[in-house]
This record gives C-alpha cells, sequence and structure tokens, in this order.
C-alpha cells in the first residue's frame, strides 16, 4: 500500500474545511419519470463506500470514503479520501447546517469581524444548490444562514426607512464603489410596474391596499395578513392571502390567472425550488408615496441624473413572496449575542462569473430585450488599496429577514441556469451570494463603519460534455466551467499538499476569477486609511467547502472531484510505484480529450458560422456590385445631361461672343475704311501737290525759256523783272497759297472728324507733318513771296 497522505485533519494553513455530503438517489417516482437524468443503477454498481468513524472523527462522524472502479473502468487503484466529515444519503438540511462550521462562521463574521465563506464544488446535479438554496419544502444554507444573522442582530438591525440618512452614511464609507440602494427603492426599481400602475401591468395587482377602489380583487379581511412591516413610513410589506385560491364571488378569475402567471419564473430560469406555481396569491403592499427629488436622491444615489427621473421600472415577474418560501428547517432556538452598544446595517449583493467575468446579478436590465450585461472587475480601490472588491455592485441593504429574501430570489431570477442532460435546471454560472454586516457604536458618529462579510458560493457543477448532452453557448460555457474548476482543483490540490506542513502554501488562484474571488481573501492583510491615518487589520476569511457526490453518478467525474477537494488521500491497491501519476495523467488526458471533444464541437460550429459569414459576405459584394453599377449608370447619366446642358450653355455665350466679335470688327472695319478714306483723300492731296509743283516747276522752265528767247530777241530792251508768277495763269504763290489753305480746311475738317471716330489721336501731329511738308516744297524766294504774300 502506498499512502500519500494519512492525515486528514485541517492544518493551520488549510484554507477551507471540507466537508463531503452524499445525496440520495432520486425517488422512484423521479427515477421513472427523468430517466434521462437518473439512468437506473443496480446497487452492485455503487463505486463509494463510506468507512466507518475512526478515532480521530468528531462527533463520531465519518472521515474517510473508499471508491472502488467500477469493474468495466481502465482504473483498478481503490483510492481512500479523507474529509472533515462526510455527510451520507440521509442527512438533512438542519444536520449540514449545524454540522458544517456555518454556524461558527456566521458568529465569526458578527462577534470577530472575520469573513465568512461559505461554497460548494460537485458535479453538475450533484445537489450544490439543494444545499445551498434549499428545495420546495426544506431552506437551504443562505437563508439558514441570514435567518440566524437577522435573529442575532434583532432590534439593532437599522431599516433605511427609519433612518433616512443610512444609505448616504453606507455610501460614505463603502469602498467598492458601489451603488446602494435601500430595499423598498431597490424592489420600486425591479418591480415598480407591477406594484404601482396596475392598469398600465400585463399582470394586473389583485389589491391595492391602499386605494381599495382601485383593486379589482375582493378579499376578505379576515384572510389577509400582514407578514412584516417596516415601520410607520414603510413602503413595503407583504401581505399573503392565506385562503388558497380564492372563491369565484371574491374574486375576478382573470385577474387570478393572470396573477399565477407573473408569479411563474421563466422556465429556463427559475430554480429547482421555485419551479412550482405558488398555491396562494401573494399581494405586495402599496401604495407607494411619490418621493420627492431629495428623498430619491437618497434611495437611487449616482442613478439619479436626469433631474425627470423616475425609477425605471422594467416589467419583472414577481418572485415567490416570502411567506410561500419554506420555513423549514427551524432555527428559532439558534442566536448569537452581539455586542449591545452597536447598530447594524445589513448589506445584500449578488454576482455570478459566467465564462470568466463577473455580472451583477441585482443590476436589472433596464429594458428586457437589451440582455447583455455590462461585466464588473476584481480590482483594488482607491478606498481598498490592498484588497481587491468587486467594484460597481448594487448593494441594498435590507432591515430584514423578508426582504433580504425577495431580494435573493430576485438576484437568483437573473442568475443563467439552463437545462442539461445532467439536471433539467442546471447551474451555468459560479453564483455568489454576499451578506455585509456592518456595524457602528449606537448613535456614534455616522461614518464610523466596520464589519465584515459572509460569502455563500453556489459553484456550477462540473460535467462531461457526453453525458450532458449539451451544444453550443451550453457547451462552451460547460468548457468555461470545467476549466475554472481545474483551476479550483489546483489550488485545493496545493492545500492538501501542503497540510503534511513539508510544502509551503502557495496556492496559485490567480489563474481566473472564480479562484481570485475565492482565495484572494483568505489571507491576512491590513489596509491603511489615508483619510483617518489609521490601519486596519483585517483578518483571514474562515472558508468552508461542502463537495457534493452522487454516489450513483458517473464514477470519473466524481472521483476527480473528490481527488482534488479531498483533505488526504491514499490510494490502496498500487499495481506500479508511480501509479498515482499514470492515474494523473489517465485523468487528465480524459479531461484534454473531453476539451479537444469540445472544441471540435465548436469548431464545427465556428467552421459553419465562418461559411454563413462568407455567404453574407458574398451576398453583400453583389449587392454592393450592383449598386455600384446602378450608381455609375445614375452618375454618368446625370454627367451626360449636366455636359449636354453646359454644352448649349457655352455654345450660346460663344454665339453671342462671336456676334460681339463681329459687331466690334464691323465697328473697327468701318473705323478703318473712314481711316483709309481719309489717308486716300490724303494721298490724293499728295498727289496733286506733286502734279501742282510738276506743273509749276515746267511752267518756271517754260517762263524761264521764254525771258531768255525774249532778250535774245531785244537787246535794247530793259530786261523785265522775273516774274514769279503769270497773273493771266493761276500758278503764282496766290494759286498754290489758295491751293493750300483750301488744302489745309480740308485737313482739319478732315481731323476734326478722324479726332470724333478715334478720340486718342492727335490730328495736330499730321496737320504739323503736312505743314512741314508743304514747306518743304518751296524754295527761298518763293517762301518770301508766299510770307509777303500774308
Ligand atoms: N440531498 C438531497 N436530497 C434530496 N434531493 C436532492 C438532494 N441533493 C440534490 N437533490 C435533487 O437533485 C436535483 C439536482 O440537484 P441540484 O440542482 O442541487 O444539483 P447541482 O449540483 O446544483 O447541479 P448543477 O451544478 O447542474 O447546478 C434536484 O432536483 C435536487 O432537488
Amino acid at each position: 500500500m502506498a499512502a500519500t497522505d494519512q492525515s486528514h485533519k485541517p492544518s493551520p494553513t488549510s484554507l477551507f474545511q471540507v466537508y463531503l455530503r452524499l445525496r440520495p438517489p432520486p425517488s422512484p417516482l423521479v427515477q421513472l419519470t427523468q430517466q434521462s437524468l437518473y439512468p437506473l443503477l443496480a446497487p452492485s454498481e455503487r463505486y463509494l463506500t463510506v468507512e466507518a468513524p475512526g478515532k480521530e472523527s468528531q462527533d463520531g462522524m465519518p472521515t474517510h470514503i473508499t471508491i472502488h472502479p467500477p469493474s468495466d473502468s481502465r482504473k483498478r487503484a481503490v483510492e481512500k479520501f479523507a474529509f472533515t466529515k462526510v455527510f451520507e444519503e440521509q442527512a438533512e438540511q438542519i444536520d449540514i447546517f449545524r454540522g458544517t462550521g456555518v454556524v461558527p462562521l456566521i458568529e465569526g463574521v458578527l462577534g470577530e469581524g472575520r469573513d465568512g465563506l461559505l461554497a460548494t464544488l460537485g458535479v453538475t446535479g450533484s445537489g450544490k444548490s439543494h444545499t445551498i438554496l434549499g428545495s420546495k419544502s426544506q431552506r437551504g444554507l443562505t437563508q439558514l444562514s441570514l435567518d440566524l444573522l437577522y435573529r442575532s442582530l434583532d432590534t439593532q438591525t437599522l431599516h433605511s426607512a427609519n433612518h433616512p440618512s443610512l444609505i448616504a452614511s453606507l455610501n460614505a464609507t463603502d469602498a467598492s464603489e458601489a451603488q446602494i440602494f435601500s430595499a423598498s427603492g431597490f424592489l420600486d426599481n425591479v418591480y415598480g410596474d407591477c406594484l404601482q400602475e396596475p392598469s398600465r401591468s400585463r399582470a394586473p395587482t389583485p389589491m391595492m391596499v391602499g386605494n381599495p377602489s382601485r383593486s379589482s380583487l375582493k378579499v376578505p379581511h379576515s384572510s389577509l395578513k400582514v407578514h412584516h412591516s417596516t415601520g410607520p413610513r414603510s413602503q413595503w410589506s407583504i401581505l399573503s392571502l392565506d385562503a388558497g385560491t380564492p372563491s369565484p364571488e371574491e374574486t375576478d378569475s382573470s385577474v387570478v390567472k393572470e396573477d399565477k402567471a407573473a408569479s411563474v419564473p421563466n422556465a429556463e430560469q427559475t430554480p429547482n425550488h421555485m419551479s412550482s406555481l405558488p398555491s396562494q396569491l401573494s399581494v405586495w403592499k402599496l401604495p407607494i408615496p411619490r418621493m420627492t427629488r431629495k428623498q430619491a436622491k437618497v434611495r437611487f444615489g449616482d442613478n439619479l441624473q436626469d433631474p425627470a427621473f423616475t425609477p425605471s421600472v422594467p416589467k419583472r415577474k414577481l418572485p415567490q413572496r416570502p411567506s410561500a418560501l419554506p420555513q423549514f428547517p427551524d432555527i428559532s432556538d439558534l442566536a448569537f449575542s452581539v455586542e449591545p452598544n452597536a447598530e447594524y446595517a445589513i448589506l445584500v449583493s449578488m454576482y455570478e462569473v459566467y465564462n470568466d467575468r463577473i455580472f451583477d446579478l441585482l443590476s436589472v436590465p433596464s429594458n428586457q430585450k437589451d440582455l447583455r450585461r455590462r461585466h464588473l472587475l476584481f480590482k483594488s480601490t482607491e478606498a481598498s488599496p490592498d484588497r481587491k472588491v468587486v467594484a460597481g455592485l448594487r448593494k441594498v441593504v435590507c432591515g430584514s429577514y423578508e426582504e433580504a429574501l425577495i431580494v435573493l430570489e430576485t438576484g437568483l431570477m437573473e442568475r443563467r441556469v439552463a437545462g442539461t442532460g445532467s439536471n433539467s435546471v442546471s447551474s451555468r454560472s459560479h453564483g455568489f451570494f454576499c451578506v455585509e454586516v456592518k456595524r457602528r457604536p449606537r448613535g456614534g458618529l455616522s461614518n464610523s463603519w466596520t464589519g465584515s462579510q459572509l460569502t455563500v458560493v453556489d459553484l456550477a457543477g462540473s460535467e462531461r460534455a457526453r453525458n450532458a448532452k449539451t451544444a453550443g453557448a451550453t457547451l462552451a460555457e460547460a468548457g468555461k466551467i470545467n476549466e475554472s474548476l481545474m483551476y479550483l482543483g489546483q489550488c485545493l490540490q496545493m492545500q492538501s499538499d501542503s497540510n503534511d506542513g513539508t510544502k509551503p502554501t502557495l496556492v496559485p488562484f490567480r489563474q481566473c476569477k472564480l479562484t481570485e474571488l475565492l482565495f484572494s481573501n483568505s489571507f491576512p492583510s491590513s489596509s491603511h486609511h489615508h483619510a483617518t491615518h489609521t490601519t486596519h487589520h483585517r483578518n483571514a476569511q474562515k472558508a468552508i467547502m461542502i463537495v457534493t457526490a452522487d454516489p450513483l453518478n458517473e464514477f470519473n467525474a466524481t472521483s476527480q472531484i473528490l481527488r482534488y477537494s479531498a483533505l488526504a488521500r491514499e490510494v490502496t491497491v498500487p499495481r506500479i510505484p508511480s501509479v498515482s501519476i499514470v492515474e494523473m495523467a489517465f485523468s487528465e488526458i480524459a479531461r484534454l480529450n473531453e476539451e479537444v471533444e469540445i472544441l471540435n464541437v465548436k469548431l464545427t460550429e465556428q467552421e459553419e458560422r465562418r461559411r454563413e459569414a462568407e455567404e453574407n459576405w458574398q451576398k453583400a459584394e453583389e449587392k454592393a456590385e450592383q449598386i455600384e453599377m446602378e450608381v455609375r449608370e445614375e452618375c454618368w447619366g446625370e454627367m451626360e445631361r449636366r455636359t449636354a446642358e453646359e454644352r448649349r450653355r457655352w455654345m450660346g455665350a460663344w454665339g453671342e461672343e462671336a456676334d460681339r466679335n463681329d459687331e466690334h470688327l464691323d465697328r473697327k472695319l468701318e473705323i478703318l475704311t473712314q481711316g483709309i478714306q481719309i489717308h486716300e483723300d490724303a494721298i490724293d492731296q499728295d498727289t496733286r501737290t506733286t502734279e501742282l509743283e510738276n506743273e509749276n516747276e515746267a511752267l518756271r522752265r517754260k517762263l524761264e525759256a521764254l525771258e531768255r528767247d525774249l532778250q535774245c530777241r531785244s537787246p535794247t530792251k530793259a530786261p523785265r523783272k522775273p516774274q514769279l508768277s503769270s497773273p493771266s495763269k493761276d500758278y503764282g504763290p496766290a494759286a498754290l497759297g489758295t491751293a493750300l489753305s483750301k488744302f489745309n480746311g480740308m485737313s482739319l475738317i478732315d481731323a476734326a472728324a478722324y479726332k470724333a471716330q478715334s478720340p486718342g489721336k492727335t490730328p495736330g501731329k499730321k496737320m504739323r507733318k503736312l505743314t512741314a511738308r508743304k514747306w518743304d516744297l518751296m524754295d527761298e524766294n518763293e517762301m518770301d513771296a508766299f510770307e509777303n504774300h500774308y
């Protein structure tokens, strides 16, 4: 025999106390009706036996179990596992509550200021939710813990209705950037529509307590019971109609039908303990007086940004009323005494870890269709630099057990559950339910809060894809669940390894969100408060793990969970010295095979999606091409139309321009013609002048010849004075002067006309030129004669 570890008592370094709870087989009726979930196994197939209590056992409770691999299994090793205690199939909820360390855990939260963590771990369908949340007839550890807390605090619990500044005061000291609501504010916010305005609601509220005239349900007074009232300013109380289904005379039947319908949670989301119709009608107390803006600010905190803000009231189905929820087991004999000079506030918050992300379960989507939720961060905040918290959660101040229960039910309706081949209502996320107990001196400073927290965790179950018959998103969820549980297993394994004291505890808890949330507060820390300059020492949390197992469930999955969660393990049938390694290798191979299976399914899905995307892409491309062609054609047509228009416009303009040019040219030609005329006239004058000069010259020569001739004929005759011009003939200076003056007069007239036609030209120059030419034509004598003559 090779024993890996004989000790099973938690060492002082143990992070968890680990309890094992075996679930009973389903009743014959359930087995018959749900054979897919509970295949009937022969008694010989039971592979798990509980060892008789040994010397070391507490309360005479067993602490060891042995598992024998089924005959068809490849594994032959018989393994023995040790736990803090083992609860067998017949154990009731109350046994678990009293027998595990839950009660001391609550005592630590109330008295020592030590955080407590209670979690369940097991294969899907092994009874985790049953243990933590209870069933139709039995309360779970969560409800029992809440009951014990409120019983112990009793009248020292503060109600936000009686202390208007409570929310603001809690807000001021909250380190997690939370949105803190009063219970009534939160419930108005979530169910307001169902509660306030029956006429607008699909399911009319059966009775309006504050306004009987609007009620459509007649209820005899005797049948009403007030279950809870939060004082004179209360806006909430819960009434129940204990008369069962009202008689037709008393009830508007349509209203009853509607109310029942409204009470039935969504089948997919219904936790098993809420799956049946309520046998009684619930009536939620109304009316809710209109709030002043100040009151609303206190109640809704930072959500109140719009001045016209009225709480958004998406239509929500009412959860079961607290009085319709199970009241058993009874723990009225249990209560802790608390500090008498302190007053307490209890804040409830809920979140789930889904696909390794944290989602607030109390943050109801404002739009029912908008199911996308914002995930939250687990981080250190300004007010909590050395300790991580889930930042931005909604927290509800619950003044009573009933209020806390309604909030719990509301959060559970948000949690992801789905029907799988292994469990008809299987949790698809790890659910966290947190109860913060805040304490301050009675009548002391309003912001001097201290406190600790109880966290109850309902882990999602590990499952084999083959057994669970899941596909698509549910299969992917299973992959994430198994992965996070594998990391949790590694952390727990480290704990069991370190129990023998040979190895230091080094827990690799930062591998995923789940282990971070479970383990990061397992170690003591000191936080320094900047505002007060004080250092607050925080104790390490106390943690309890309840492992649930179904001895008739699949061997591999169950043995794997037991293997890593047990405080100690013995292998009793070694085949080879390294058998445990081989075993682990086999189980690892099995796990990897499973992952491969999951990945194959995912791959097929992705391929299918890619194919669809490609087809869509192809279609989109074709469509785009067609649109492009249409646009091109349209543009082309438009361009042609515009070009033609432009051409027309241009041709018109061109024609006009050509006309203008023609006209201009015509005018120029006209001017030119006139200029030529003048020029021609000028030429005629010149010619005439030349002719006259020639003629004058000829005459002069003729005269000279005649004079010579005369002198030769009578030499006694005194020579006659040369005559410049013959009086008979008008070739003398007088005639020339007349001709010139004529010519000048003509030139002046023409110059004036020319000036009128071409204003830029000066006729003076021409005249001077012409004058100069006249002078040029005369010799000195003629010039003298000309001057004497004038
Ligand atoms: N101890 C028990 N006594 C009676 N019924 C039980 C017990 N444990 C579990 N059951 C029943 O077995 C069924 C499955 O249990 P439960 O939903 O608690 O499993 P689970 O481990 O939470 O599964 P999952 O991980 O899929 O959420 C439920 O109908 C529950 O009532």
